[in-house]
């Protein structure tokens, strides 16, 4: 894997995102730092990745792997050059209208209910900032499945929704909770 750049998301005129990514087996992908001094890879984390490398969906990020070496603990998944459903919906130049809002409900729709049916079951953080959107503004669900290695949200700008952190907190989670979520 070749880490190259900070790429900065094309939303001309507006606030510039830089999303760390490089280059896989020829492929462009996005490179999410996990936050771990060390991974124990035991046998349900190995199943996990396994599961998580064979999800194939139009509406869902690719997962190629994870770097597993400290200090450069990472997540490789497909890159998405438009950025996420969180830096369009706060774009002032992009222009959002009814067709193409209903595609990316349409999207999330499509990519949740593929999820749903999969072993992971659930997706554990779906906000806006996990939905990419690719070149041909196809949306993908990213940032699914191996919550134990996830760091807890700290950021209050993040835009999820209530329901889904009430019953964070409460119980375990369904795709139940994600009829709410979005
Ligand atoms: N262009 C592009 N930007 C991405 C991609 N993945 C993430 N980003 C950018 O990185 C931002 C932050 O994404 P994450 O690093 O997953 O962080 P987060 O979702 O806000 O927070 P946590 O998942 O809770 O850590 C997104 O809002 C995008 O701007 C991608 O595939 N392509």
């Amino acid at each position: 894997m070749t880490a190259y750049s900070d790429e900065a998301t094309s939303l001309a005129g507006d606030r510039q995102v830089y999303a760390p990514c490089g280059f896989y087996k020829g492929c462009r992908v996005a490179i999410k730092k996990v936050d771990k001094q060390r991974i124990d890879l035991t046998r349900p984390l190995l199943l996990e990745l396994k599961k998580m490398k064979d999800l194939e969906h139009d509406h869902l990020a690719r997962f190629y792997g994870a770097c597993v070496d400290p200090p450069h603990c990472c997540f490789l998944t497909e890159y998405c050059p438009k950025g996420s459903l969180q830096d369009i919906l706060e774009s002032d130049t992009m222009k959002l209208d009814w067709m193409f809002k209903v595609s990316l409900m349409h999207d999330i729709v499509r990519g949740m209910h593929y999820l749903h049916g999969t072993d992971l079951k659930s997706h554990g953080a779906l906000k806006s900032s996990n939905c990419v959107v690719d070149s041909r503004f196809v949306l993908k669900i990213t940032d699914f499945g191996l919550h134990e290695l996830r760091t807890p949200e700290k950021d209050t700008r993040a835009h999820s929704f209530w329901t889904r952190e009430f019953f964070n907190e409460r119980c375990s989670l369904t795709w139940i909770i994600h009829v709410y979520d979005y």
